[in-house]
């Protein structure tokens, strides 16, 4: 620090003196600096509210007057600060809190694990245990903070994987995430494992994903990564949304532009370049419906690396579903947005889903695991092509322009 007695500019000059001959640029001046002064005093008083121990403190140094910060507070090092307040340092739940039983999933800056509590091993967890070093090198601070707060505000719903609680170590963040009992894996493993799903386990599940994105476009949030991996099923076959890596909150009717996604599930619209509306979210969810059942992507895109080379072209009715899935598939996956489905309403009073309720669905009054077994479906002609492509499932993002200008 440097020698505070040395700073030779006497107390409330600025504000003070020469009040008699002010000219107006001099009278503009003063106003900013009080009006600076007053913004600066509110920022500190509901800093204070948030934090309290970052109240300052009065120190003398060498005859004169300054303020300096408790040792408690410049103690904590930048890289706590950083991912600050949404993963708080000093949280009563905490890693040693839990026992780590098994890996469930990788991603990219960290593992999932299933974990209990340590004094009721009967309470299962997933933690997601995610490293500091890998975030702050691939630039994507904020875009962790974004989806901690946002899945930490979210209202509960029944199909969305709640947020417990967030913290941090020196080395890493910490999520604390609603495991479903019993757990089955994500659908993309389920999918692998028991092949193509029959149509009216499809219904089921692809009511509870509406459901949930409804939900989400309600509460002013755009998803943007609905694809098979992020998707989690529980003992009954009841789905849970994971990962809210690319979420963002937007308000309804309004629109965003970054393009990212999973280039399979992209929607012609993020891929364009031009500005969308929560309304992408359909269109993916589209994508995991015919994948459910096709065992192929809709497009021709499983061999896509970059955004300009998705093509919405050739898409094919799939063969040998009922007539309200196909019907449904060419609304979802329409590349015109003039024909396509787009909303909730729309898709939840389409024939498809006529013998759901959906306010029973939402009290988990279906069950799409006695439906599970595989389908009549032929996937011989497609076999391999979803297993051959596991590094496109990566997410994918073109433009961080938002992540850095985004307000939290
Ligand atoms: N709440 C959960 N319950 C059960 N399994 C989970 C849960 N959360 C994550 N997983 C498993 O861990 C995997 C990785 O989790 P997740 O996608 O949230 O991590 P990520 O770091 O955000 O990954 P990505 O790189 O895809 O953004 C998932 O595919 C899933 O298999």
């Amino acid at each position: 620090m440097g020698n505070v007695s040395t700073r030779k500019r006497p107390p409330s000059r600025n504000y003070e003196c020469d009040d008699d001959d002010d000219g107006p640029a001099r009278k503009r001046l003063k106003l900013e600096n009080e009006y600076q002064k007053l913004a600066f005093k509110s920022r500190l008083e509901k800093l204070r509210k948030c934090r309290p121990h970052l109240k300052r403190q009065t120190v003398k140094v060498e005859g004169t007057h300054c303020t300096e910060r408790k040792n408690e507070t410049s103690a904590v090092p930048w890289f706590e600060l950083l991912f600050l307040p949404e993963f708080p340092t000093r949280s009563v739940i905490n890693e040693s809190s839990f026992v780590l039983e098994s890996q469930l999933g990788r991603g990219s800056f960290g593992v999932v694990y299933c974990a209990s509590a340590i004094h009721d091993s009967e309470r299962k967890f997933a933690i997601k245990m995610q490293d500091k070093r890998e975030i702050i090198s691939k630039r994507a601070v904020l875009q962790v903070k974004r989806e901690a707060s946002i899945q930490r505000l979210l209202p509960t719903h029944p199909f969305i994987a709640r947020t417990y609680s967030t913290w941090q170590s020196r080395t890493h963040l910490y999520s604390l995430l609603q495991y479903p009992n019993g757990s089955t894996g994500d659908l993309f493993s389920v999918w692998r494992l028991r092949g193509s799903l029959s149509e009216a386990a499809i219904r089921i599940i692809g009511a509870e994903l509406a459901s949930a994105l409804d939900f989400l476009h309600r509460n002013d949030v755009i998803y943007r990564d609905v694809k098979l991996e992020n998707v989690v099923l529980d003992q009954s076959g009841h789905t849970l949304l994971i990962d809210f890596g690319l979420a963002k909150k937007l308000r309804q009717g309004a629109s965003t532009g970054t393009i990212c996604g999973t280039l399979q599930y992209m929607s012609p619209d993020v891929a364009s370049g031009n500005t969308y509306g929560h309304y992408v979210d359909w269109w993916s969810l589209g994508v995991l419906m015919h994948i459910l059942l096709t065992g192929i992507y809709p497009y021709p895109n499983s061999e896509a690396t970059h955004h300009d080379n998705l093509k919405f072209i050739d898409y094919s009715t799939p063969l040998g579903c009922s007539p309200e899935f196909a019907n449904l598939m060419d609304r979802m996956l329409a590349v015109s947005p003039a024909h396509r489905l787009c909303s909730f309403t729309v898709l939840h009073a389409h024939p498809f889903f006529r013998s759901i309720n959906f306010a029973k669905l939402e009290q988990k009054g279906y069950s799409a695991e006695k439906e599970l077994g595989s389908t009549e479906y032929d996937t011989c002609q497609n076999e391999g092509e979803l297993e051959r492509d596991e590094h496109f499932k990566e997410n994918y993002e073109f433009d961080h322009f938002d992540y850095f200008n985004d307000q939290f």
